[in-house]
């Protein structure tokens, strides 16, 4: 299944009494890759958790199709979004292959079945995990395990997918290579959401980027118009080297400003 947009109107959430997001409209759109940016504490796991339906927002709605989320059955919400939290840990010491399998429970399967499933033989060719399949997950290095649970998301092959900072522990062939699976599963019509922080993989990768900085929205479009020099000094206090290559966007966070100088 393919070809849902996933949509937050106006959404507001508070966590420990505290505001943490704010009037946030936002559209995952089926085709497309969304980066979402922004300093740390801006709200991102947040609004990607309000997205996958795991936080109930203070206010506004979340869309997925025409639909509002929360009136979905939780099973049919799980086919509907893959969700792949930030830096994900695993108590349990199962093998890697049947981590990925847990992708197929919504479809009726998970480790029993699992490992004859092509979905998870897919998603850890993807990942290049296919020879830490026998192997306890809690006894891979952090990116090799990061590496498997994001192929238990991929194996989900939900129209939505959302991760949460899934490059951040990868080297960087492996970073470019997961980058370019992401891509690629928006090319087949998915919706795709990346949360992370590296400017230049974003610039690189993503359709549309989205900033938000103190739970507010601040800028959502291509690479080109959101990743220019005065928003990032605006937003992250950097000044970044900028190059338009004819393969895309080349952005280097080079040196932070001086406070008051932004
Ligand atoms: N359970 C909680 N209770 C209270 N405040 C919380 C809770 N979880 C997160 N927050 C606060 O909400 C704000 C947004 O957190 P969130 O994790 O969404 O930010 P983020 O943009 O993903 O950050 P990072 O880039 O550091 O991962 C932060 O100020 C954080 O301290």
């Amino acid at each position: 299944m393919t070809g849902l947009p996933l949509s937050v109107r106006g959404v507001a959430a508070r966590l420990g009494g505290r505001q943490v997001l704010d009037g946030v409209d936002l559209t995952l759109a089926p085709g497309s890759l969304t980066a979402i940016i922004g300093p740390n504490g801006a709200g991102k796991t947040t609004l990607m958790r309000v997205m996958a339906g795991l936080v109930r927002p203070a206010a506004g709605t979340v869309l997925l199709g025409e639909r509002l989320l929360a009136s979905l059955p939780a099973r049919e919400r799980a086919r509907a979004i893959a969700y792949l939290p930030q830096g994900g840990s695993v108590a349990w010491p199962l093998p890697a292959a049947d981590v990925v399998a847990l992708g197929r429970v919504p479809h009726g399967g998970g480790p029993a079945t699992g490992r004859t499933d092509p979905a998870v033989s897919r998603a850890m060719r993807a990942t290049d995990s296919e020879a830490f399949a026998d192997r306890p997950v809690t006894a891979l290095s952090g990116g090799e395990r990061a590496r498997v649970l994001l192929a238990r998301a991929l194996a989900v092959e939900a129209p939505v997918l959302i991760c949460d900072e899934p490059v951040a522990a990868l080297d960087p062939r492996h970073q470019l290579a997961v980058m370019g699976v992401l891509a690629d599963e928006a090319r087949r019509g998915r919706a795709v959401a990346v949360v992370m922080h590296d400017l230049a993989l974003a610039a690189r990768y993503a359709d549309r980027v989205a900033i938000l900085a103190s739970g507010k929205l601040v800028a959502a479009g291509t690479p080109q118009a959101v990743l220019t020099p005065a928003i990032l000094a605006d937003v992250f206090g950097v000044h970044a080297l900028h190059e338009e290559r004819p393969d895309g966007l080349l952005v280097l966070p080079w040196r932070p400003l001086a406070p008051g100088s932004v």
